[in-house]
């Protein structure tokens, strides 16, 4: 049954404001990626630490006007990329559009990304089940977008112990959640090795976050 839901590559609703949009970004998936890469040399791509000290699989790096962050002093967001004491890249305005208009796809038509966490998964690299809570701002969607090798996602509900449903994230792939499904658990399974033309061994995920910058300290 799991696999006969996997394979359908269909709009299909996960949850009261949550839905997977296959093929959503397809038309500008190479301009995403390229944007990722100009980003990149920005900000690098890093392996942060958890707060419990446990160095991440999953490389890390973020564009917009604040970006996510973690190590011993907790999960939070930041104005200024620690690595570098410059401020995240601009988020390009290909990206601000696709994430605005996913949300609107899903729902949301109010939304405005302020943040984007940019996510590379090499091959074994996963994401535990977990719950997006570090945004302030919990009347706005999540709206991810992966691209290159495919990933395994995970999406249950508001309790880590509810039932997950699990399918496959491919390039150009976009999942909103929001509203009664904000708080829902999700993870991905370690990616496996396989080759994508535009990628070769990478997955990518873009992550936008509507963020209320006024509760930051300058
Ligand atoms: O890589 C994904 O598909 C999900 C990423 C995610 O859940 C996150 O960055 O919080
Ligand atoms: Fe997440």
């Amino acid at each position: 049954m799991e696999d006969l839901f996997a394979e359908m590559r269909v709009r299909t609703e996960l949850g009261t404001g949550a839905v997977w949009l296959p093929g959503f970004v397809d038309s500008v998936a190479d301009q995403l990626l390229q944007h990722i890469h100009s980003l990149s040399q920005i900000s690098p791509f890093r392996f942060m630490m958890t707060p419990g000290g446990r160095s991440m699989s999953v490389a890390m790096t973020s564009c917009g006007a604040c970006g996510w962050y973690t190590d011993k002093r907790g999960y939070r967001y930041v104005r200024h990329d620690p690595m570098t004491g410059q401020h995240w890249p601009d988020m390009p305005d290909i990206f601000r559009h696709i994430a605005v208009a996913a949300a609107k796809e899903a729902g949301f038509p109010d939304f405005t990304p302020v943040s984007c966490l940019v996510n590379r998964y090499e091959p074994g690299a996963k994401m535990g089940l977990h719950q997006d809570q570090d945004e302030d701002d919990l009347a706005s969607p999540i709206v991810s977008v992966s691209l290159g090798v495919p990933a395994r996602f995970a999406f249950g509900g508001l309790l880590k112990t509810d039932p997950v449903r699990r399918f496959d994230l491919r390039h150009g792939d976009v999942v909103v959640w929001g509203g009664p499904s904000r708080l829902a658990w999700h993870g991905v399974s370690p990616v496996r090795e396989t080759f994508h033309q535009q990628t070769g061994a990478m997955r990518y995920n873009l992550t936008f976050r509507a963020i209320n910058l006024a509760l930051f300290q300058p």
